[in-house]
């Protein structure tokens, strides 16, 4: 394709956001909940849904959204593949950046549409879908095309990136580059080459991703999975390539800590879940309202979605909800999120002449294996014949010989074979070299072979005329009902219109008449912004109040972390891990540095004058091993020249451990009513226990003031009762614990 024709192609018309919802059908949980309601209408053939307040006096008032398409309980995982996801797969196999993303509360079904239900083919979601229509697509190719087809599986868990086609590989990170825009390295890619082989990775990935139980979801999804495709095409005829790209995205549901019950781990993956999607919904929102910023950096998941939303890819978003009213505040939240998310524009560009495709480096290497192969045969064949006439020269000289073989040289193998018998053994050394690299080339040859695939070979055999026919026909309905569904809202919109056309008929009652109808309308717009207004308002307070509960269970566990750290955490190590410990602002996480102490010894160490003789110490031998050229040389290890190296604490410093007053109460408690204390060896250490066993002696051993004895550590009484510390292990008869004399 010539440069002007290129650049017409990617004249990028932008093109919308597409949105979809899907409304489940309502849970056996839902229905036996007292009081619960079904809220949500749907209208598919309108492409309208609407949600009514159940707590609200005036019934009527029902709040109103329109999507690009409406999905009710009824609908099948076939319709919306065929007439959502296929025209978009089409489009990626057209050599455009497409991508599919689940949004909605946690158990509205985002997984059960992107993966479905495993083995069942009437339940299987867009994914698996999306494998059989490329297959089926590669398998007609005309041209004989050729096709590179991989995949990678990555999930933003706890907001990092984790590879889970390799679980076990270091986190990955995200980067990003002018022309590819932002791209994860060393995220491992899997080459495929039938619909089979990505089944297998997807399952594989399926069992590394991160699912956990809440109340609200047996199998609730803790991480926002992305299934990556890229197809490389080449056309035989024209030699370009083609590149399309579709990210499938199954997002972690936005969820409230008082309906899922989360605690502990859980709570902190909700947070983080939480904290990525209000970070999408800001995006969305700021790309709805043209803002001059858009904060994609503000979470890993908005800087991944950052070519499909206000970039260069072809974009559906899947809003999945649930129509139960003890839900209707968070499906209020998701219909809201997707209206705005219609507004956002993006330039699909089709990926021609790609300067990163794999295929094009995998066939010039092809090629040039081919090349070096043929020239290797070529030489080889000469060499064995020059070879072998040498060797019959030789032996038509010996007397031995007695019939010289004349027509040794022909062109066919089974002579190259008996000249190669003739050959001597050096030769034939040589050659066996000479052949075991071209096999290794051929090898290599046949492995980059492999990897790519002929298209127009009807891979799949079951595909007939017939299902191709029938392919087309539901990709000409699923055009059909989206231009339905547009006429439609069309014809709605030119109601409206309508009315103030026919507001300039006539008599002065019928103007006053259409006025007032007018008037209602802009009055039901205003108090509908109105309620908008109360319920922003109202989400945002439940969010702060859900954050604050967040917050203050967070700190609950920082102090009972705080708390055990200061009782049972020796001071040293407390004070080491305070001096050590280095927030790492890159990698989000607390770090211990290494002491660096030892390497300030080394420097002290003496240096050597060159030239001059001396002792060879243990660790001079040692550097000189490493053969470190720049290792310096030192002096033999006379200590006295040596700085004393100082402790990091002396006697001096040294201050009796702090113990809780919870602890001390405890204690002082224990004194008083002159009970046992028996502490179980419940992960209790033995120097913790033998520093509570001297809390407790010291306390026994000191006088009482009115009537309670109290607990003191100076350093006089210390000394005092030193005698009474050490108190023979008879003194104690039970082996697990401490009693009170
Ligand atoms: N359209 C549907 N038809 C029938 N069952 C459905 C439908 N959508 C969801 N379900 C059922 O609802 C339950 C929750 O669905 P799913 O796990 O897909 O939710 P999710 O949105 O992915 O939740 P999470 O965000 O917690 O991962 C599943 O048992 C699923 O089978």
């Amino acid at each position: 394709m010539d440069r002007s024709n290129r650049s017409k192609s990617q004249k990028a018309l932008n093109e919308c956001v597409k949105v979809i919802v899907r409304c489940r059908p309502i849970s056996k949980k839902e229905k036996a909940c007292d009081g619960a309601s079904q809220v949500v209408s749907t209208y598919p053939r309108r492409g309208v849904v609407e949600i009514q307040n159940p707590n609200e006096a005036n019934k009527e008032n029902r709040k109103t959204f329109t999507y690009d398409a409406v999905y009710d309980h009824s609908s099948t995982q076939k319709n919306i593949y065929d007439e959502i996801v296929r025209p978009l797969v089409t489009s990626v196999l057209e050599g455009f950046n497409c991508c599919v993303f689940a949004y909605g509360q946690t158990g509205t079904g985002k997984t059960h549409t992107m993966e479905g239900i495993r083995g069942d083919e009437e339940q299987k979601g867009i994914i698996p879908r999306t494998f059989e229509q490329i297959w089926s697509h590669i398998s007609r190719a005309q041209n004989l095309n050729t096709f590179l087809v991989s995949v990678s599986y990555l999930e933003i868990y706890m907001e990092e990136l984790r590879d889970l086609l390799q679980p076990n590989c270091k986190t990955l990170e995200l980067r990003e580059r002018e022309k590819m825009g932002v791209y994860v390295p060393n995220l491992h890619s899997v080459t495929c080459k039938s619909v089979e082989d990505m089944i297998t990775v997807m399952n594989q990935g399926n069992k590394n991703r991160t699912v956990g139980f809440t109340n609200m979801n047996e199998h609730s999804s803790r991480s926002h999975a992305i299934f990556m495709i890229k197809i490389e095409m080449c056309e035989t005829d024209s030699n370009t390539v083609k590149v399309g790209k579709l990210n499938l995205i199954d997002l972690a549901g936005s969820e409230r800590q008082s309906k899922t019950g989360a605690t502990a781990e859980r709570l902190k993956e909700a947070s983080k879940i939480n904290l990525a999607l209000s970070s999408l919904g800001n995006v969305i929102s700021a790309l709805a309202e043209n803002s001059p910023h858009i904060p994609y950096r503000d979470s890993k998941l908005t800087r991944l979605l950052q070519d499909s939303l206000g970039g260069n890819s072809k974009t559906t978003m899947i809003a999945n909800i649930g129509p139960s009213s003890i839900n209707y505040n968070e499906t209020l939240t998701t219909l809201r999120y997707a209206s705005r998310a219609k507004a956002i524009q993006n330039k699909p560009i089709k990926n021609d002449d790609p300067q990163d495709a794999k295929l094009k480096q995998y066939q010039e290497e092809i090629a040039r294996l081919k090349q070096l192969i043929a020239d290797r045969q070529k030489v080889e064949r000469s060499t064995v014949r020059k070879k072998t006439k040498t060797v019959v020269k030789k032996a038509a000289k010996s007397p031995e010989v007695e019939e010289p073989a004349e027509d040794e040289a022909d062109n066919d193998e089974n002579n190259d074979m008996s000249a190669v018998i003739a050959m001597d053994a050096e030769s034939k050394v040589a050659l066996e070299r000479e052949r075991e690299i071209t096999s290794q080339l051929a090898t290599k040859l046949n492995e980059l072979e492999g990897q790519l695939v002929r298209g127009g070979r009807n891979i799949l055999d079951t595909y007939t005329e017939r299902q191709i026919e029938l392919e087309k026909r539901l990709e000409e309905i699923a055009e059909r009902k989206r231009r339905e569904v547009e006429m439609q809202q069309q014809l709605e919109l030119q109601e409206e219109t309508t009315l103030e056309i026919l507001g300039t008929v006539t008599s002065l009652e019928q103007e006053v008449e259409l006025k007032t109808r007018k008037l209602s309308k802009c009055y039901n717009k205003y108090m509908a912004l109105q309620q908008e207004l109360i319920d922003t308002k109202n989400e945002h307070n439940r969010d702060l109040r859900e954050l604050e509960m967040t917050q203050n269970e967070l700190i609950k566990e920082l102090k009972r972390l705080l708390l055990i750290i200061d009782n049972f955490v020796p001071v040293e190590v407390k004070n080491r891990l305070y001096t050590q410990a280095r927030y790492d602002e890159e990698q989000e996480e607390w770090k211990l540095c290494a002491n660096n102490m030892n390497d300030n010894c080394l420097m002290r160490r003496p240096v050597s004058y060159s030239g001059r003789r001396r002792p060879i110490s243990e660790f001079a031998l040692q550097e000189a091993k490493k053969s470190n050229v720049e290792s310096v040389r030192y002096k033999g290890e006379n200590i006295v020249n040596y700085e004393l190296d100082m402790p990091c604490r002396t006697t001096h410093e040294y201050q009796s451990p702090k113990v809780s007053a919870s602890l001390q109460a405890v204690l002082a408690e224990a004194m008083r009513t002159d009970d046992d204390i028996d502490i179980t060896d419940n992960g209790f250490n033995n120097s913790i226990r033998s520093r509570l066993d001297r809390i407790i002696n010291q306390s026994a051993q000191t006088p009482t003031q009115n009537g309670v004895r109290t607990i003191k550590s100076s350093k006089i009484e210390n000394s005092k009762r030193h005698s009474a510390i050490k108190k023979p292990a008879s003194a104690y008869p039970k082996a697990r614990g401490l009693v009170n004399k």
